[in-house]
């Protein structure tokens, strides 16, 4: 992506980026398809060590899905998902909450200390940040929907972010696994977008990006010419019912619109697996990805 010849063209262009978001709050959901070899994470690691450098605060959500299909298929578990979302019994959750907290979250903030930036993980269990209640699963047929229960699947009732706004003024990096604690103490798998919508929109970030394994949204994903630059909040309602929208970008999508109407400034979907994402969307003036606006 970067050639001698556009360096330093690059630099001046991310020049009045790094003065507008110099001090404010960026929400950065990494997903698991955005981990698959360790160049990229370490890509992905120095975007964020160097938006942490010119003032920014980031603050990261992680997923962590294929991780948690590899356990549990190495405990002969299958994985099965409804709506984009994991069909999660009692072991399912158990093994979740280690992948997610005790391995994926551990990595990632190793890593980053490693690129010198102070990381603290956290899950949304660590200073009540992520107080959960069940989810169902919404499943449209036609012009019908249902309600489908898949177990111990949660979603944010309500989240306390002192603990994170805290580690943002002294200098920490959050970075979050989305595990949430119902009000027996039982655990929730949480899909990482829900999280960092709810962040995002509690913090008042400026922007939330979710970075996954597609350039952004598609109106037919088999078709290339149908990609959407920007897309508008009924629009997205309408293509979520349609099935244009469908499986793991459901909940991105809705992650958006929940981050937009609780106070986060923008939300772009965006591809983790290209080098730099990070950067080229929040420096660049054309951005990349799909925007989901209101
Ligand atoms: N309209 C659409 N445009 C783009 N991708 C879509 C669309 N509908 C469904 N998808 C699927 O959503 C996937 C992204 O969700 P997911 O795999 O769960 O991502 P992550 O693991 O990053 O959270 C894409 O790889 C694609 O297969
Ligand atoms: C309920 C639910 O689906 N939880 C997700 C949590 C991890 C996640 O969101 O990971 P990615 O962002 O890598 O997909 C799961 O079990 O896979």
């Amino acid at each position: 992506m970067f050639t001698p010849e556009n360096k330093a063209a690059i630099l001046v262009e991310a020049l009045p980026y790094i003065q507008e978001f110099y001090g404010k709050t960026i929400v950065i959901k990494y997903g698991g398809n955005a981990m698959i070899n360790d160049d990229l994470k370490e890509k992905v690691m120095q975007d964020i060590a160097l938006m942490k450098y010119v003032g920014i605060r980031p603050v990261i959500v992680h997923g962590g899905g294929p991780e948690i299909t590899g356990f549990l298929k190495k405990v002969g578990k299958q994985s099965s998902f409804v709506a984009g979302l994991r069909v999660t019994d009692e072991e399912t959750v158990e093994i979740a909450e280690m992948v997610l907290d005790g391995k994926v979250n551990s990595e990632i903030v190793n890593l980053l200390n490693r690129r010198g930036v102070r990381a603290v993980g956290l899950s949304g269990k660590d200073a009540g940040l992520i107080a959960a209640r069940k989810k169902l699963a919404t499943v449209y047929e036609g012009d019908e929907s249902k309600q489908v229960d898949i177990g111990y699947v949660g979603e944010v009732d309500k989240v306390d972010t002192a603990i994170v706004e805290d580690l943002l003024d002294q200098g920490y990096v959050p970075v979050i696994a989305p595990i949430g604690v119902g009000s027996d103490g039982e655990s929730y798998n949480i899909n990482a977008d829900y999280v960092a919508a709810e962040l995002a929109g509690a913090l008042e970030a400026e922007k939330l990006l979710l970075l996954t394994d597609i350039e952004g949204i598609y109106k037919d994903f088999n078709d290339k010419s149908t990609f959407i630059s920007t897309l508008h909040l009924p629009e997205a309602r309408q293509y979520i019912r349609e099935g244009i929208i469908a499986g793991g970008m459901i909940p991105k999508v809705e992650a958006c619109l929940k981050a937009l109407e609780q106070g986060a400034g923008k939300t772009h979907i965006i591809d983790g697996r290209l080098d730099h994402s990070i950067i080229l969307e929040i420096f660049t003036s054309q951005g990349i990805g799909t925007q989901v606006v209101r």
